[in-house]
């Protein structure tokens, strides 16, 4: 970089008037960018707010539909679909999980069928159906990696069977994106994109999340045998290699904010489709701040999610899509 000295350079100049910082501005956000994380429950007409995730509300299908079509008029690309299963369904086997009319599956199948061009990405993992609350099979205690990868390979082709546009894996099993890959392609759906949760930290940030889908209750332990250390860096970097080299088309940096340096180098070093999960708790930070006064929730919003565009990021999921896309659309 070359730099006159002062006063030939003055940074001022070109931050003197908005046509001056709009011409210089190096990164922007767009409705393109956004992935809208929503939580769908069981039954008819209702819905109920959580406590810990301000203005995020978990719905039944019916109910939730006319907020997808809604997302796709305001262009948002995608939306992530989290359910909520009934704590009668958890069980050490997991069997609801590749149920292919479990929850998810029908909502999967609801949203297609009712907004078509927005595209459905999935959650693979075994949580939401496990009586431990673990997102791999739990043996004498240990969580089992191949045997698990195979419950996740079934959950998969049974999303894919019910129109999932986008896999999510976010359980953080050696050897899963290989084995899902193979399997979409022996049963004809070549066209599934896997975007793999590559390095997701084990991080405390998830908390308000677990009560949105019932699974704070459940869990037995902690998740550091799967899940990243925190400290940890070069670590995602082979993760995220070993992942695209076993055909992962996009890969993903969770949680978000506290690992904007970790976004930044997978995209410099891969060049990837790279995103960036803003999870429940950053949400609950800005979230509450914001009722109480505290902060400017707009500014913070839209600050927020440019910071991810700014660490190389090309999308981000967010609670707050809608909030976003609204602003962003002017
Ligand atoms: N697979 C999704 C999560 O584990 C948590 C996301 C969040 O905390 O928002």
């Amino acid at each position: 970089m070359t730099i006159a000295p002062f006063p030939a350079a003055r940074f001022r100049r070109l931050r003197r008037s908005d046509a001056l910082r709009r011409l210089t501005t190096e990164t922007t956000l767009s409705t393109d960018d956004l992935i809208w994380p929503v939580f769908v429950r069981e039954g008819q007409d209702a819905e109920d707010p959580i406590a810990s995730m301000p203005g995020v509300t978990r719905r039944t299908i019916d109910r939730l539909l006319p907020q997808v079509e809604e997302a796709a008029q305001l262009g948002i690309p995608a939306v992530c679909l989290f359910p909520y299963i009934e704590p009668g369904l958890k069980t050490e086997a997991c069997e609801a999980a590749w149920d292919p009319d479990n929850l998810s599956n029908r909502a999967i199948r609801a949203i297609k069928d009712a907004v078509p061009d927005i595209a459905v990405m999935t959650d693979v993992a075994l949580d939401p159906y496990n009586a431990n609350g673990h997102d791999g099979i739990v043996r004498d205690g240990e969580i089992v990696n191949d045997e698990t990868v195979e419950a996740l390979v079934r959950m998969t082709l049974a999303q894919a069977e019910a129109g999932a546009d986008i896999i999510g894996p976010s359980d953080m099993m050696d050897g899963r994106i290989g084995a899902m890959r193979a399997a979409l392609e022996r049963d004809g759906h070549h066209g599934v994109s896997i975007m793999s949760y590559s390095a997701k930290y084990a991080s405390a940030f998830y908390g308000p999340f677990r009560d949105a889908v019932g699974a704070s209750g459940a869990l037995k332990g902690d998740k550091k045998t799967y899940q990243m250390n925190p400290a940890n860096s070069d670590e995602a970097l082979r993760l995220v290699e070993r992942d695209l080299t076993e055909g992962a088309d996009m890969v993903m940096v969770k949680p978000g904010m506290p690992y904007l340096d970790i976004c930044r180098r997978v995209k410099d070093s891969f060049g990837a489709p790279t995103f960036a999960y803003q999870v429940s708790g950053e949400y609950a930070m800005m979230a509450g701040a914001v009722e109480r006064g505290w902060l400017d929730g707009d500014r913070v919003m839209l600050e927020s999610l440019l910071a991810f565009k700014r660490a190389g990021c090309d999308g981000i999921l967010t609670y707050f899509a809608p909030a976003a896309a609204r602003i962003l659309n002017g």
